[in-house]
């Protein structure tokens, strides 16, 4: 069946290329359904010659692998990764950054039956040896040039380069319990940052993801001609999103290493010679640009559309990205790992000056989100927020070995609980309005008592970014000796302007917020720390009050 409404029809194929032994007589001769492979390489059949991944590799020198180059390499590590034997629905970890091989070596684990589980190479040891242990994965994966060493006797190693795979240590044999895979099995495992304790391993099946990209390429995002930076480490999904958004619109990735984002000047040459027409990232990536390179910012006139996702855009930050970006279209994603994503939204052009919230929109077509009050109720009424739940064929499957996490996030279908259908309990609020859009309210966690009264943090956040030369905020409520909260805030100047000053900030927000909600201290900074992922380091700004106090 061709897709429905992409741009690039694809049709389902025979069984995939099965690992370890030939597919026993009693198995199904129909094809074996989609997979990953399939939806990403199908370009390839109708536009092998096309651009699939343009890589920076230093000032005015690109790397093109095309859609029939990323094919071949796919064909070659998927043979090295059937080679070892490895039984259907193990798991394969996946360091690198997001480069064409990168890209080949997950398609290959899908084409293999493999579970990829995408780690950065900036990952501390301590945070991939829990994933080691949570995960149990067969093999290693990196490149040739990849800098991880003394990784456990029992877990097998190898390399991905130009030519093919090359094994250092041969993953331990075993007896293959299952030979068919399944779309059902999972597709990858993201670990987020989770924020208490051990990270939480999201499965994502191959149904799930490929609903999803479906469900986002009906917005028509990308054209063939796009070129998509992505800014997100592999192991976001923001960056499994990116790939799935180029190669199933028949597009061409444009991978921006971490290294190379960090800095507005690398950030801006790379998307230069890549002649990136759009930019996908968290806000983050744009802060420095904004601040100290506007010029080389607005001269980037192949730049058609941004998509950010992960958190709230400052609004004097989007306004300025507006500004130095007068055509391109700017869209606002939401939507949790869980469901890859949910809902992607344009920013109104221009921004009204008195927007207090952007909208999230609707989620995509084939999903639903339900907001469902504190007694379980569903809203339905304009203007009353309640919990955001997602009806979704792209669900997660579950926390890997965590059913205890899995049972609080996929609940019973609120309004037909009977059905045994599930729905993804996000953990935001959101409030619905008049046409049925919503607009994210911040999360269930970050609404905290001051002094017995509830104050939803992003509302300070919001008020210190009015406060003229303020671009961006963030707001924490920390615990005091005595017991009980403070309210603490961070606060970034914006360009050019003279910075705030603490004490002009507090009464700013005294004149329009209750005492609660005022910010007891207010620290002026030169910038937010993020995390791996590039959101806001919440818990390094808390680490940093305490140490300070
Ligand atoms: N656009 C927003 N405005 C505000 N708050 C947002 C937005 N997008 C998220 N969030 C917050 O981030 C949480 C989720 O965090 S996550 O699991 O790490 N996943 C992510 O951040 C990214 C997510 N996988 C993703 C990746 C690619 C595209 C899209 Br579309 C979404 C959500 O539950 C929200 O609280």
């Amino acid at each position: 069946p061709t897709a429905p409404d992409s741009p690039f029809p694809y049709t389902t194929r025979g069984l995939p290329h099965v690992s370890t032994v030939s597919q026993p007589p009693s198995a199904p001769a129909g094809p074996a359904g989609e997979f990953l492979h399939d939806f990403l390489l199908a370009a390839a059949r109708h536009t092998p010659d096309a651009p699939a991944v343009i890589e920076s590799d230093r000032p005015g020198a690109t790397t093109v692998t095309s859609y029939a180059e990323l094919a071949a390499l796919v064909d070659a590590y998927a043979h090295g990764l059937g080679a070892l034997g490895i039984e259907t629905g193990a798991r394969v970890v996946l360091e690198s950054d997001t480069t064409a091989r990168a890209v080949a070596a997950l398609l290959a684990c899908s084409r293999t039956g493999l579970t990829f589980v995408p780690v950065s190479p900036e990952t501390p040891r301590r945070r991939l040896e829990s994933i080691l242990a949570t995960a149990r994965p067969a093999l290693h994966l990196q490149a040739v040039d990849g800098t991880r060493t003394n990784l456990p006797p029992a877990l097998g190693t190898a390399r991905f380069g130009p030519d093919g795979l090359t094994v250092d240590r041969a993953p331990a044999p075993h007896r293959p319990r299952r030979r068919v895979p399944c779309v059902t099995d999972p597709a990858y495992i993201v670990f987020t940052s989770g924020t208490t304790g051990r990270p939480k391993g999201v499965v994502m099946s191959h149904r799930a993801v490929l609903a999803f990209y479906r469900g986002m390429l009906t917005h028509r995002i990308a054209t063939p001609e796009d070129r998509i930076a992505s800014t997100s480490p592999l192991q976001f999904d923001f960056s499994l999103l990116n790939i799935g958004l180029a190669l199933g619109s028949g597009a061409a990735v444009v991978p921006v290493p971490p290294h190379l984002v960090r800095w507005p000047r690398h950030l801006l040459r790379v998307l230069r010679d890549t002649g990136a027409t759009q930019v996908n990232g968290v806000p983050s990536i744009w802060r420095q640009s904004l601040r100290y390179e506007p010029e080389r910012l607005a001269a980037l006139d192949r730049l058609r559309s941004v998509l950010f996702c992960g958190e709230e855009f400052p609004l004097p930050e989007l306004r300025r990205l507006q500004e130095l970006l007068p055509t391109a279209r700017i869209i606002n994603c939401y939507g949790a790992t869980e469901s890859m994503a949910c809902s992607f939204e344009d920013v109104p052009r221009p921004l009204p000056d008195d927007v207090e919230r952007l909208s999230i929109g609707v989620a995509h077509p084939g999903a639903e989100m339900l907001l469902v009050d504190a007694s379980g109720a569903v809203v339905d009424r304009p203007g009353v927020p309640g919990e955001i739940h997602l009806r979704s064929p792209a669900l997660f499957s579950g926390y890997w070995d965590d059913p205890e996490a899995t049972r609080a996030a996929l609940v019973p279908d609120p309004l037909c609980p009977e059905s045994g259908q599930a729905v993804l309990r996000t953990g935001d609020l959101a409030v619905r309005g008049e046409h049925g859009e919503h607009y994210f309210c911040g999360r269930t966690d970050s609404q905290v008592q001051i002094n017995g009264n509830r104050v939803e943090l992003a509302e300070v956040e919001r008020k210190l970014t009015e406060f003229p030369g303020a671009a961006a905020a963030t707001a924490l409520a920390l615990p005091l000796p005595g017991g009980g909260l403070e309210l603490t805030a961070f606060v970034v100047p914006g360009a050019g302007r003279t910075p705030p000053d603490a004490g002009a900030l507090r009464e700013f927000c005294a004149e329009a917020l209750p005492p609660y909600m005022v910010p007891q201290q207010i620290q002026l900074l030169d910038a937010l720390p993020v995390t791996a992922n590039g959101k806001v380091d919440r818990a390094a700004l808390a680490d940093a009050a305490a140490r300070g106090a």
